[in-house]
């Protein structure tokens, strides 16, 4: 975000900004659309096919250009190039990031400790999920599992909870699914009211063994697993481990056999591809989540031989910039017209937050701009009726990316509902963008309208937004979507110059919490805070009943 070009956008924005309205654009240009949308085939693996709209972002030709030279100079190539070969562009930690060779299927080289190891654990994945499935995989009575249990926390949950959602067409619907990952007891105990200790199946994801929520949920599940069961040799059967750490997950009483390894170079938000997945498998089969990792190799595949203005991942992240680095946009929304998709922008939340939330570069040194967007967003229809008011009529710009498939796995009523879906899609980009001018709201309402109602009328438009279509959201296909976005935040770190892999900021809070935990018995204990965080402890204090 130094140097030349990032001066030279800055020159285009001052200078042209004010000239890039979406209506003359798309007046003047009428080949517009075919000019900024592409079109996704997979090069490898199964068909996967998406459409990638861009025209209705604020961007020229020029600009775009400029912004996928600023790509180049920061070297998004390079950068790449040294991820797929597995350098350790993680430099605070000296890790390699290779969530991409856990979906690999022989294609690239990769050499680092534990990625020839990968094919094994898929392997045990599979036969695993397949036992549990057919019910060849009994609990300690002899009964078939009806009923998982992940308990995890972060990357150890939100992709599990997120694909397994996505993917529903394709679950076995007579396995319940349940996600435990909050530490407030309410989670857990609302949780297991809905197991039978004799058919439960707890699965404890966690990438180092010792994340509080996870090991505190764990030892809960445990307990009120064995008040049943009494036996401590009857877990075996019952609590299965995804972790980094064999030491702790022994420890913990889990049996070696049980556990699922993966490595260090997974990041835990990057993790849904590895042993963390094995809920998805148990959910919608291992030949399933097969189609998942290949779906993502295919973008992987794009990613690294795609030039770059052709690279989907590197167009959307220029366009991020953009907004988030020339028009001040604090935000991007996510916004899947597919309720199967409902947890599409939580995830992301952590994928892009965790990765690119970073105020100082890979030199130590503070940026001087603006680095990762916040992210949030919710499932079509249901925005429109509650936020969807300040994006039209807002005083903030909000580049929102809408996604939908053609068709529903659930075409109910001749796709009735599925039409109303689309309608909708294809309305609310349409009028974010064009909006409606004072002289349309006059000639609408008549003479002798209200000033105040005209005036409240009015949209603006050229409320930038990007379309993502597909035909239906299968495992492959959203396997290639999701890839899409890892690559995305990707290049937008490159482009700011941060490592998006490392995540400091999450630690302060828990060291602070676990002194204080030590402090809450006695109000005489409560030591070394401000008065604000001293107050709230004495209150808690004097009212808590345990
Ligand atoms: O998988 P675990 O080691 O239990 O970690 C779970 C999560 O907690 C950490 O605090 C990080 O913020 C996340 O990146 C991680 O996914």
């Amino acid at each position: 975000m130094n140097g030349k070009l990032a001066t030279e956008l800055q020159e285009l924005y001052d200078s042209e900004h004010s000239k890039i309205i979406l209506r003359d654009l798309f007046a003047q240009n009428p080949t517009r659309f075919s000019r900024f949308s592409r079109q996704y085939n997979s090069a490898t693996g199964p068909d996967v096919t998406m459409l990638i709209d861009l025209s209705k972002n604020l961007i020229t030709e020029k600009i775009l250009a400029t912004l996928l030279s600023l790509a180049r100079e920061a070297g998004v190539e390079e950068c790449r190039d040294k991820m797929f070969s597995g350098e350790h562009i993680n430099n605070t930690e000296d890790r390699a990031v290779l969530h991409l060779a856990l979906r690999n299927f022989n294609d690239f080289r990769i050499s680092e400790h534990g990625v020839d190891e990968v094919p094994a654990v898929l392997t045990h994945m599979k036969e695993f999920s397949e036992s549990v499935r057919s019910g060849a995989w009994k609990g300690y009575t002899g009964k078939t599992i009806n009923t998982i249990v992940n308990i995890g926390i972060g990357g150890s949950d939100l992709g599990p909870v997120m694909v397994t959602e996505a993917l529903k067409p394709y679950s076995k619907r007579d396995l319940k699914a349940h996600f435990v990952s909050n530490i407030d007891g309410t989670h857990i105990v609302e949780t297991l009211r809905e197991c039978d200790p004799e058919r439960t199946l707890f699965i404890i994801a966690s990438k180092t063994f010792t994340t509080q929520e996870t090991i505190t949920n764990a030892e809960s599940a445990r307990k009120w697993f064995l008040y049943t069961a009494k036996d401590i040799k009857h877990v075996a059967k019952h609590f299965v481990a995804l972790s980094t750490n064999t030491k702790a997950v022994t420890a913990f009483g889990i049996d070696e056999s049980n556990m699922f390894q993966f490595w260090d170079w997974v990041g835990g938000r990057y993790s849904l591809w590895s042993a963390i997945g094995l809920s998805i498998c148990l959910v919608i089969g291992y030949d399933n989540f097969e189609q998942l990792l290949k779906g993502a190799h295919g973008m992987d595949k794009h990613f690294k031989e795609t030039p770059l203005e052709n690279n989907l991942p590197v167009l959307m992240a220029a366009v991020g910039v953009w907004y988030n680095d020339f028009y001040g946009a604090q935000t991007l929304a996510l916004l899947p017209y597919d309720q199967y998709l409902h947890k599409f922008a939580d995830y992301f939340q952590q994928g892009d937050m965790e990765s690119n939330g970073k105020s100082v570069n890979k030199e130590g040194e503070r940026v001087k701009y603006q680095t990762g967007p916040i992210i949030w967003g919710a499932a079509g229809t249901n925005g429109q009726h509650s936020f969807y008011q300040l994006i039209h009529q807002g005083t903030k710009i909000i580049p929102t990316d809408f996604i939908a498939p053609t068709s529903s796995h659930n075409p109910i009523e001749h796709s009735k509902h599925h039409r109303i879906l689309l309608s909708n899609f294809f309305a609310q980009p349409e009028a974010l963008a064009f909006g409606k001018t004072v002289e349309e709201v006059r000639k609408e309402l008549g003479p002798g309208a209200s000033e105040i109602v005209v005036q409240s009328k009015v949209f603006e438009g050229n409320r930038p937004s990007t379309s993502i279509m597909f035909p239906l959201l299968t495992p492959a296909t959203l396997g290639a979507l999701i890839a899409l976005y890892e690559h995305k935040i990707f290049v937008q770190g490159v482009i700011w110059g941060i490592n998006s892999f490392d995540q400091m900021g999450v630690e302060l809070g828990k060291v602070l919490a676990k002194n204080i935990l030590a402090q809450l018995e006695k109000p005489e204990d409560v030591q070394g805070h401000d008065s604000s965080t001293t107050g709230l402890i004495h209150y808690y204090q004097k009212y808590r009943q345990e």
